[in-house]
């Protein structure tokens, strides 16, 4: 079907990938993803040469620079943000607990999970301070970002890591999940991880150059798809599963992955993990390496669209003039001194309105403080917030991110 290097063009005009590769070394926000096919030794135990090499890369775009590229450099070599979503607990830990076989109880795949989490994480520590950057240990589930409280806490926890330079170490919490385990689908918690902190680029490392018009294990004259469209439905026919012992989901789950991603306008790579200098050539700007599957709709059109899907108002606040142009003309957040009363009842994280003091509608998005505090804020500099409320979630009403202009 298609060849490698080729765009991948039945469904998708050539237009709309036009620029996608461009847009990926501008990403200034990435989640890179590193399967357990990939971070261990023969499915025994961790590769630490391969942390390692991953840890001094991931230093290297941190710091803006796409070094093993062709030169062509990025903007301005400025900083970059990238959270790290890697699997490898279980592995580790069956290592660490004799287990020569991956077991088949799912207790005893999370016993491992546990054992292994502490030698995952102790590992990407060492080798990311040796790199001098900070990290964070951070276990997430599905379920996490479903609960729309957890999910801003979820967001501005990493936020906050990464607004300090630190690489979030992302992992299921496999002890309190088991579908994921059962499902191994750390790819939907990367594409998660990017929809939650509103990422430019999803990059997938795995055992493969990328995304194959068959499984090429099984079929060695598929060829590799160089650019598709994320959400493609024609991807999904030609994933195969995992193939290896260790791998679970396969390339169903990179694909669906990438759908998911793009939702919120993040584009993904599937790329092979131990490629020399993958993450800086990538972000240097080269093409030909990996499958890149593009998010057809821009951040902000994304933006809307997903809270366009999560319209059930809650509430409103009624905001002055100079609130009503800070954010409809420049586009900021809504902070607490610009609001002048509240309406209805809702909790952190719900959807609610945000109008003129006319009653006009003027844009929708997610609290970060209840009704009854956002009562008490109506007026207020952020600064006042923690002797007024006792703590602080955060110092707008609604983030900038989270609010959509009607
Ligand atoms: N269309 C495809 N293109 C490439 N690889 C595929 C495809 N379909 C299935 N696979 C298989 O998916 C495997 C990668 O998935 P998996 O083992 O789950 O990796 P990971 O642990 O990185 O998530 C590859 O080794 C390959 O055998
Ligand atoms: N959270 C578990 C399972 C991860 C998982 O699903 O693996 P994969 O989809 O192969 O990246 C672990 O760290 O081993």
């Amino acid at each position: 079907m298609q060849q490698q290097d080729k765009a991948f063009s039945h469904s998708h005009p050539s237009t709309d990938g036009a620029n996608a590769w461009d847009q990926v070394r501008h990403a200034r926000r990435i989640v890179v993803k590193v399967g357990s096919s990939l971070v261990t030794n023969q499915g025994q135990g961790l590769d630490a040469a391969a942390i390692s090499e991953w840890a001094r890369q991931l230093s290297l775009i941190v710091r803006g620079g796409p070094q093993g590229g062709a030169g062509q450099g990025t903007d301005n070599g400025q900083r970059r943000e990238v959270i790290m979503v890697s699997s490898g607990a279980i592995a580790e830990g069956m290592k660490r607990m004799g287990m020569a076989r991956r077991p088949r109880e799912l207790h005893e795949l999370q016993a491992a999970a546990a054992v292994g989490q502490m030698g995952l994480v102790q590992m990407y520590e060492t080798m990311l301070r040796h790199y001098q950057l900070g990290s964070a240990q951070v276990l997430l589930t599905h379920a996490d970002m479903a609960d729309r409280e957890r999910y801003l806490n979820a967001r501005v926890t990493l936020l906050t890591l990464l607004k300090r330079g630190i690489v979030p170490v992302i992992n299921e919490n496999d002890t309190v999940v088991n579908d994921e385990i059962r499902f191994g689908d750390n790819d939907t918690l990367a594409a998660l991880v990017a929809n939650l902190v509103v990422a430019d680029l999803l990059i997938i490392l795995t055992d493969q150059n990328g995304f194959y018009t068959a499984d090429p294990r099984k079929h060695p004259e598929a060829t590799k798809v160089h650019l598709a469209q994320a959400g493609d439905v024609a991807l999904e026919a030609m994933a195969g599963g995992a193939g290896s012992a260790i791998g679970t989901g396969g390339m169903l789950t990179k694909v669906l992955a990438a759908k998911r991603a793009a939702r919120s306008g993040a584009s993904t790579i599937i790329a092979w993990g131990r490629e020399r200098d993958i993450l800086p050539r990538l972000m240097g700007g080269e093409h030909n390496i990996g499958s890149l599957l593009y998010a057809p709709m821009h951040k902000l059109q994304a933006r809307k669209q997903w809270l366009a899907d999560h319209l059930q108002l809650h509430g409103a606040v009624v905001i002055d003039a100079g609130a009503v142009s800070k954010i409809a003309s420049e586009g900021k957040s809504l902070l607490p001194v610009g609001m002048v009363a509240v309406r209805g009842a809702f909790t952190r994280g719900e959807v609610i309105a945000i109008e003129d003091e006319s009653g006009r509608q003027i844009g929708r998005g997610l609290a970060n403080y209840n009704d009854q505090e956002a009562r008490k804020l109506c007026r207020h500099s952020s600064d006042d917030i923690e002797g007024l409320l006792g703590y602080v979630a955060e110092p707008e009403m609604v983030h900038r991110d989270n609010l959509v202009l009607v």
